[in-house]
């Protein structure tokens, strides 16, 4: 029999984050013996605990998926599987999926908790992120989940709670800026360095999305949607109520021949086609004796937001990024001219699986 204190994990995506999401639970569960993985899912395959007796293991669980998976359960259906566990659960969404997002409510209403790196609940519509936050569980709604989402933003980098703990401690927010997509910092680092030759345009998109940085479809990082999903979560938690994505300019890097095409294979195919285009804004920045690259900005005092290319000296701390480093910098009162930096990889599946894990055990160690 398992105690009221035993936790139950259903874990939504085992793509190239949420695989890694399980190796993690793995390590940790010595640490935390109350954890039970009850329920893995995929698009069209789910493992589930039935009885919630035997818990899924965390080793063996690809094969087992793979072999005895059967239908993905409801969203409702598996709210139903989970609200009859016998203790605490939480849902893992490891999904880029808005049908899962708008589900949130949902879950953390029947006191269900939420870890995600999944940006599309926190910067859809402002209606579902009120949503959220009035389900999340506080003195006025005892019996609400609670919510982590880390990884939304920087992928395991402390940006989320950086901002939380300067809002919440009473500082004032004057601008957030920098690199914030994993993608576009390897893309541009790699196709237009600051020494030597860079790349091919579409060879280097292809070699960000072998490496997993890119969201499930690479169109979303290339037309700026991913950097401006995750301005929106930040402008939102420093108190402004952005609307959408659409609230303010997004440069997007798809060429129009291809915004109209289905696939995003069909788009790989079509990239190269373009990539003289993108070499002679990398050489034309070149000779001014700059770089090229992608960055966001929030002016939280005037509420005004940007995504887009921008050039910078090549002495710049912008220009000198590696890999799929991110670099944000937080202006704030107290800390006057010199901002508050967070720099790191900012896209991987090991290093977003450990912000997903690092909000599970803050649940966990709520819950326990
Ligand atoms: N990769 C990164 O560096 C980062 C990713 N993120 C976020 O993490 C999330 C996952 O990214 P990533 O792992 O790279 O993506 P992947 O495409 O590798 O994995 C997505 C997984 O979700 C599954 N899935 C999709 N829709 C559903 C659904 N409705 N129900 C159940 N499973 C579903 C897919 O199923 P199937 O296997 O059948 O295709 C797949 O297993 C995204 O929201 C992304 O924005 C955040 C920060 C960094
Ligand atoms: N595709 C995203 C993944 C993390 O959010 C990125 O490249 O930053």
């Amino acid at each position: 029999m398992q105690s009221g204190n035993t936790i139950y994990i259903a874990i939504v995506g085992v793509g190239g984050v949420g695989r890694h999401v399980i190796a993690q639970l793995h390590l940790i569960s010595k640490e935390y013996p109350n954890l039970r993985l009850c329920h893995i899912s995929r698009s069209k395959k789910s493992l589930y605990a039935q009885d919630f007796e035997q818990p899924l293991p965390f080793d063996s669980w690809e094969h087992d998926l793979a072999q005895t998976g059967q239908d993905p359960l409801s969203l409702d259906g598996l709210l139903k599987y989970l609200a009859s566990a016998p203790g605490k659960s939480v849902v893992v969404d490891n999904t880029s999926s808005s049908d899962v997002a708008a589900a949130y409510p949902m879950f953390l209403k029947q006191g269900i908790s939420v870890v995600t790196p999944n940006k599309k609940a926190f910067s859809g519509s402002l209606e579902l992120w009120k949503d959220i936050f009035n389900s999340v569980r506080s003195p006025s709604n005892p019996t609400g989940g609670y919510v982590y989402h880390e990884s939304s933003v920087g992928a395991g980098l402390p940006i989320i709670s950086t901002l939380k703990d300067l809002v919440d401690t009473g500082d004032e927010v004057a601008r957030i800026e920098g690199v914030f997509s994993g993608t576009m910092s390897f893309l541009f680092n790699t196709f237009a360095p600051v020494q030597g030759n860079g790349g091919v345009w579409s060879d280097e998109v292809r070699r960000a999305k072998a490496a997993g940085f890119t969201e499930p479809d690479p169109r979303e990082d290339l037309n700026g949607l991913d950097v401006a999903r995750k301005l929106v979560i930040l402008a939102r938690i420093s108190g402004l109520d952005i609307q959408n994505t659409s609230s303010f300019p997004v440069q997007s890097l798809i060429p129009k021949e291809l915004e109209s095409v289905k696939s995003a294979d069909e788009f790989m195919e079509g990239l190269p086609r373009f990539d003289g285009t993108m070499a002679s804004m990398r050489d034309d920045a070149n000779a001014q004796g700059k770089v090229v690259r992608f960055v966001g900005s929030i002016d939280v005092k005037k509420a005004v937001l940007n995504v887009g290319i921008q050039t910078f000296d090549k002495s710049h701390p912008i220009a000198a990024l590696k890999g799929s480093d991110n670099i944000i910098s937080f202006y704030t009162k107290r800390y006057g001219s010199n901002p508050l930096i967070v720099q790191g990889g900012g896209a991987g599946g090991e290093v977003t699986a450990m912000g997903v894990t690092a909000d599970l055990i803050k649940v966990i160690q709520r819950l326990s």
